[in-house]
């Protein structure tokens, strides 16, 4: 994947901003395409270039202006931002010229339109700002699990840095605050009489909420910038090119999928080039950057134990993930072009060992650190290049979900997030077991299948689709336990937690989610012994089983007590929690730990509402 790759006529649809770069010797139109260093020569000394990075006034010869107003107007490009000082953006603040980018799940330059915009707007003069909020440190409504515990937020520390020093290496920097959100960007917007506060729409309450507080807190200021939210490049399809009204959103997904994809296809929106070095200017002097919070600074307020507020990788994990965008780039163009691994993802996906099975891109995506669309069209291109067949395509499938469970999410509002889920199976009897909960949470349930994953989840942060679908079908149909605390574990723990999927996932786990079709119940011993006949996998997690042979391994309750003594460590091993699938019989796990059968009804997220409100929630 090239960072500048020459897509003109993508960026002549989407783009149309010329940069002139005054610190090297090219000048780069916001498509890549380089005007060449013979043509324009810009001669800047060292001297000069170093002068503006620290701040001390230095503007650009005439002639260089007025060149770039040429090829500005050649383009019909709507503005020019030129490299300037520190001194230069205090002006333009002062001015009231200056507009917030606020970075949310969007943590990237390239492929940005939220930043794009912020660039047109301010003529470069942008504020980039990331807040770490404390409420997404805080406790789960449900079952109070820290809702961001290490793993996550030693990624999002990984993807907040990256960003900031790739928006030094154009001549800006990050802010940063721990804070909320609405306070602190009505702060900034004040001080710096910023005229737009940019950033990228979100649908989930919890989001939407902040939104709404930030829009009220703004309108009491006495010139209230305008806040923009965009849907821009949250989604693969954008939601303004579906051939239906959200309210339209089919239940089953592959009536949607079938809907974006026969002829005329709905195209996939060509991603933007990130921006050019001197689109931005750098920020105002005297503007405090603010370093990022620490793990203990994030997590002391629910995590107690500071040496669980520390994450060091697992070696056995699938991969050694880094967050950020470098990071993610450098993924896809593993993946797809240096490996091909993406020209046989159909046959390896349900995999569970190693890194090159599924394209691990989750983590990523879920943090903006790229896009899907610029996933699509990198496929496309290789597609072009290489190989098109099922596998290339089945990536593309999957992406498609993941863009249906956020337009769910928008199309349903709360509803998400209710025990009964979307179709409203209210009378669903759910146990609030916690014992039983307690070992499937630590990988105790007696079905290796099932322990493996769990524990894998925990030590690394990372489950594969396989065992995700496995571990949520065991909690839901043979523990019959409140799903919510099975989604609310997953947000706790995941690397890749994202709303929309992860609550969309568990509802269909649970058989409250929109499809019928999707209530499916797995035998967890026949999976296993499908997609790991080795217990390779097994084996790989569960140390009390390395001496058990393949015959055993997912069923390691059927050797016999006499024989049991003979593999190392099996006695440690729990029995099962269960008797069979699908009746929910309790053995060891609940024992004692039965609590009343609750029903469907209780909302999770957000204050009581009438449910007719929580279908109109969000608004977009
Ligand atoms: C109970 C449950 C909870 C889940 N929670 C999350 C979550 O919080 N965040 C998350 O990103 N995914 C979630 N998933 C979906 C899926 O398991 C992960 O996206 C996938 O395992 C990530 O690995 P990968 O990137 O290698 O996926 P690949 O198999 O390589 O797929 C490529 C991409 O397609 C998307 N995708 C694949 N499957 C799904 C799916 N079922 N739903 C939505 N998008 C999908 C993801 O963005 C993924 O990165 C959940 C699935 C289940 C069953």
């Amino acid at each position: 994947m090239q960072p500048f790759g020459g897509r003109r006529d993508v960026a002549r649809k989407t783009c149309g901003v010329v940069y002139a770069q005054t610190s090297v010797a090219t000048m780069r139109m916001c498509d890549g395409a380089a005007i060449r260093p013979a043509f324009v020569s810009i001669p800047v000394t060292a001297r000069k270039a170093r002068a503006s990075q620290f701040g001390a006034p230095w503007y650009p010869p005439r002639w260089q202006i007025q060149l770039a107003v040429a090829c500005a107007y050649r383009r019909s490009s709507s503005h020019i931002a030129m490299a300037a000082s520190a001194a230069q953006t205090s002006k333009a603040a002062v001015a009231g010229k200056c507009v917030i980018a606020w970075f949310r799940a969007d943590l990237r330059l390239r492929d940005n339109p939220m930043l794009m915009d912020a660039i047109r707007a301010g003529q470069g003069c942008v504020l980039p700002v990331y807040c770490f909020d404390p409420r997404c440190f805080g406790l789960t409504d449900e079952a109070k699990f820290p809702k961001c515990a290490a793993p996550r937020a030693q990624f999002l520390r990984e993807c907040v840095e990256d960003l900031r020093n790739n928006l030094r290496a154009l001549g800006s920097d990050l802010i940063v605050r721990h804070g909320h959100p609405e306070v602190v960007l009505t702060q900034l917007a004040e001080q710096y009489q910023c005229s737009h506060v940019f950033g990228s729409k979100e649908v989930a309450w919890e989001e939407t909420r902040v939104e709404k507080k930030l829009r009220a807190n703004m309108s009491k200021l006495e010139k209230p910038p305008k806040l923009s939210l965009t849907w821009g490049a949250v989604t693969m399809y954008h939601l303004d090119d579906l051939p239906m009204d959200i309210d339209q959103l089919p239940d089953v997904f592959s009536q949607f999928r079938r809907s974006v994809e026969s002829r005329p296809a709905v195209e996939v929106r060509a991603p933007l080039l990130a921006p050019a070095k001197g689109a931005l200017r750098p920020l105002p002097e005297g503007l405090e950057i603010g370093a990022l919070p620490s793990m203990d600074e994030l997590l002391e307020a629910t995590i107690p134990e500071a040496s669980q507020r520390q994450f060091q990788q697992d070696s056995r994990a699938v991969l050694s993930f880094r967050g950020g965008e470098t990071a993610a780039l450098a993924r896809v163009q593993y993946y797809l072009w240096e490996s091909d691994c993406v020209a046989k993802y159909k046959e390896t996906r349900n995999g569970m060992v190693g890194g090159d099975y599924s394209s691990k891109f989750s983590a990523w995506l879920a943090h903006g650190c790229v896009s899907a669309r610029d996933i699509y069209h990198e496929i496309k291109s290789y597609e072009r290049t290489r190989v098109a067949n099922d596998s290339t395509y089945w990536l593309i499938f999957e992406l498609i979900w993941r863009d249906y469970f956020r337009l769910l999410a928008l199309r349903c509002g709360n509803d998400i997030f209710f025990l009964g889920g979307p179709r409203r199976r209210d009378k669903i009897q759910w146990k609030q077991d916690r014992k039983a909960f307690e070992a499937w949470r630590t990988g105790n349930t007696g079905y290796p299948l099932v322990d493996a994953n769990m524990r894998e989840l925990n030590q690394t942060g990372f489950m594969s689709n396989r065992g995700r679908q496995n571990v949520a079908s065991f909690l839901t149909k043979d523990l019959r336990i409140d799903w919510r605390w099975g989604a609310e574990w997953f947000e706790s723990m995941l690397l890749d937690h994202d709303v929309h999927s992860n609550y969309g996932n568990w509802t269909y786990a649970a058989g409250v989610g929109m499809d019928p079709r999707e209530d499916r119940h797995f035998n967890v011993v026949k999976q296993a012994k499908t997609y790991d006949e080795t217990g390779e996998y097994a084996k790989l997690w569960l140390p009390e089983l390395a001496d058990v042979p393949a015959e055993f391994i997912y069923e390691p309750y059927k050797i016999p007590a006499s024989e049991r003594s003979r593999f190392n460590g099996l006695d440690q091993y729990p029995r099962p929690v269960v008797n069979t699938f699908g009746k929910g019989s309790f053995q060891a796990g609940g024992q004692g730990g039965r609590q009343p059968d609750i029903q469907s009804g209780k909302k999770h997220r957000g204050p009581s509402k009438p449910r007719a409100n929580a279908r109109r929630e969000p608004k977009y």
